[in-house]
């Protein structure tokens, strides 16, 4: 089973070959003038070219061949040699019986499966999230559905940032704080003899009890931004961190309680967003590969010397893009944040073994990805071209700078979802909506709303794009919106409900009317979008997609009345189309990571 797009590239190509050229030059694509045509292959005009020939006189060659092809209703020329393809009603009405009957809505899976991990989110312990964050979760949620859906075996890991400069910070600042907490570290360099796991849950507990989430939330700002200015603090939690680092036992369970409470606050705004992950490991999960990946690095002579520090150069003469070298090992003796992406490649290799890891991160560390990528290759960690960084633009304030609060402090995931829900209450009210729903429901559609919104507003940019946050655009039912596509399905989904009250079933389809037909075309286009977001790794045409299936619906169910149609057969097949659609839409919808409610 395959979709027009794809079979007639094949009937083209074939038509090339018996013209005695190659088949490449049958690609089909979608007409650009769906007044003239539904398909239009331009090959005869680069054969041509490529063969010294006429281009008209290879149209018409490939014309000859291809008529008579049952699932043309027409194949003409226009102009030098661009060739016209219309489809038949019974090939078009065949098709859309095929993606009707289809679990998968129409579309493909790929030939070849292979493990693909995504990287992405990749918060960090106490550390506020930022645009980027926001961004990188969205977009990676993405793509790791529409990865999946395709038929890779793929695994989504947040990255936890758990090992940083930051635990340092906060060790430093809670010590300051709690003079019981600095008493326990003193006494605790290292484990106690004797000392069980039922200890240690009894200083977790004490800790539990002392530090909060808000605390750390409250803490980690100033101690920030206390580092800036007073160079001895500074160095205090720079000692912190290498002794936390070096394995200092209190540290390590002082540690081990901001990992847990970060951790356990951050999963649950994720899955507020509709973000899950497969897998949460943190860059500290792979400290213990480092010093053997140093001694290898060495060993296989890609470490240099470099005013004291130690890196790997990833740059030659001559190369088209010049890249920083990779920091191995700083002149102080730490791992840094590049090491740690790199023992996390033979992590990855050693676990999962991926065909192709793909790293959704702000494309202001482009930089950073192609320097670790470089020494991967080098050190024969990873196979050229199986790692790549998936980066994209910035969301702005209308200032055009990346967003900031109003306050002028990064943005709370959480702040920006109760925002997103409070416009959506505020725009279901004005339009009448969910009136009939119970305080609860009402509440759980506001949240859909919200959440589709602000996820279909970025989605819907390629992601290189940057776009400005403006939350009473992106909630509106009207427009290219995400509560406009809920509210399409909504909309099918009561058609279909009063239908099924009525008694009536959805039957054989027949394309007739123009309208039908276009809703048709555009069924059969979700293969197309789907190949193009999965080789771009670019959400944005599965979005484009939802959009125009939900207005090609709209229009569809405007000209094509579906309980008072004039038969029977008709009501059967229009019902077949808006179940079909209905099931494309919510299919497409939940690439993008987004969920449409019952009723509205
Ligand atoms: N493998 C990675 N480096 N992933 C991205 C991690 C992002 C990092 N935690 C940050 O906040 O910038």
């Amino acid at each position: 089973m395959s979709d027009l797009k794809r079979s007639l590239s094949e009937a083209a190509a074939a038509a090339f070959q018996a013209a005695g050229l190659s088949p490449e030059f049958g690609r089909v694509t979608a007409s650009d003038r769906p007044d003239l045509a539904d398909f239009q292959c331009n090959g005869a005009l680069a054969a041509a070219k490529s063969a010294k020939r006429n281009p008209r006189e290879i149209a018409v060659q490939v014309v000859d061949h291809l008529k008579g092809d049952p699932r043309l209703a027409s194949v003409e020329i226009a102009g030098v040699g661009f060739i016209n393809m219309r489809v038949s009603a019974e090939a078009l009405s065949a098709r859309a019986k095929e993606i009707a009957a289809d679990p998968r809505a129409g579309a493909a899976l790929v030939e070849s499966p292979r493990r693909v991990l995504v990287d992405y989110a990749g918060p960090n312990v106490a550390k506020p999230m930022h645009v980027g964050h926001l961004r990188a979760s969205i977009i990676g949620e993405s793509v790791k559905r529409l990865y999946r859906f395709r038929g890779d075996d793929v695994v989504g890991d947040a990255h936890f940032g758990d090992w940083g400069f930051q635990m340092g910070l906060l060790i430093t600042a809670v010590m300051d704080e709690h003079p019981f907490i600095q008493a326990l570290m003193e006494k605790l360099p290292e484990a106690p003899r004797g000392f069980t796991k039922a200890d240690e849950d009894k200083v977790l507990a004490e800790f539990a009890a002392l530090i909060s989430l808000a605390d750390l939330d409250r803490l980690y700002p100033l101690a920030s931004t206390r580092q800036k200015e007073d160079l001895d603090y500074k160095e205090r939690a720079r000692r912190a961190t290498a002794e936390l680092q070096n394995g200092r036992f209190g540290y390590r369970l002082l540690w081990r309680h901001f990992v847990n409470v970060s951790r356990v606050a951050l999963e649950r705004e994720f899955h507020a967003l509709g973000v899950d992950f497969d897998l949460w490991k943190g860059e500290s999960d792979v400290q213990e590969l480092i010093a053997p990946m140093v001694h290898q690095l060495e060993d296989k002579g890609l470490l240099v010397e470099d005013q004291g520090a130690r890196i790997v150069r990833v740059s030659q003469e001559g190369d088209k893009r010049d890249v920083p070298p990779l920091l191995v090992v700083s002149s102080e003796g730490s791992a840094m944040y590049g090491t740690t992406d790199l023992a996390t490649i033979l992590d990855r290799r050693s676990s999962f073994d991926p065909h192709l890891i793909l790293y959704c991160v702000d494309q202001r560390q482009a930089d950073h990805f192609e320097t670790v990528f470089r020494a991967a290759y080098l050190a024969g960690y990873a196979e050229p071209g199986t790692l790549e960084h998936i980066g994209f633009g910035t969301m702005n304030g209308s200032d055009g700078k990346p967003f900031k609060t109003r306050a002028g402090g990064v943005l709370k995931l959480h702040d920006l979802i109760e925002m997103a829900r409070e416009k959506a209450r505020e725009r279901l009210r004005e339009a009448g909506l969910g009136t009939e729903l119970s305080p609860e429901a009402f509440e759980e559609t506001a949240h859909k709303v919200g959440i589709a919104a602000l996820k279909f507003a970025d989605l819907q940019n390629f992601r290189g794009t940057s776009y400005v946050f403006d939350l009473d655009r992106f909630t509106s039912f009207e427009g290219k919106t995400g509560p406009y596509l809920l509210y399409q399905s909504v909309r099918i989904k009561s058609v279909l409900r009063k239908a099924a009250e009525a008694g009536l079933k959805a039957g054989r389809i027949t394309i007739g009317e123009p309208a039908e037909r276009d809703l048709a075309m555009l069924l059969d286009a979700f293969e197309g979008a789907l190949t193009e977001a999965y080789d771009k790794k670019a959400p944005n045409f599965v979005a484009e997609h939802a959009y125009k299936l939900a207005q090609t619906f709209s229009k569809f169910y405007a000209a094509c009345p579906i309980m008072s149609a004039d038969d029977d057969a008709t009501r059967a097949s229009r019902l077949n189309l808006a179940q079909t659609t209905l099931r494309q839409l919510e299919q497409a919808l939940d690439l993008l990571g987004i969920e449409a409610p019952e009723r509205m």
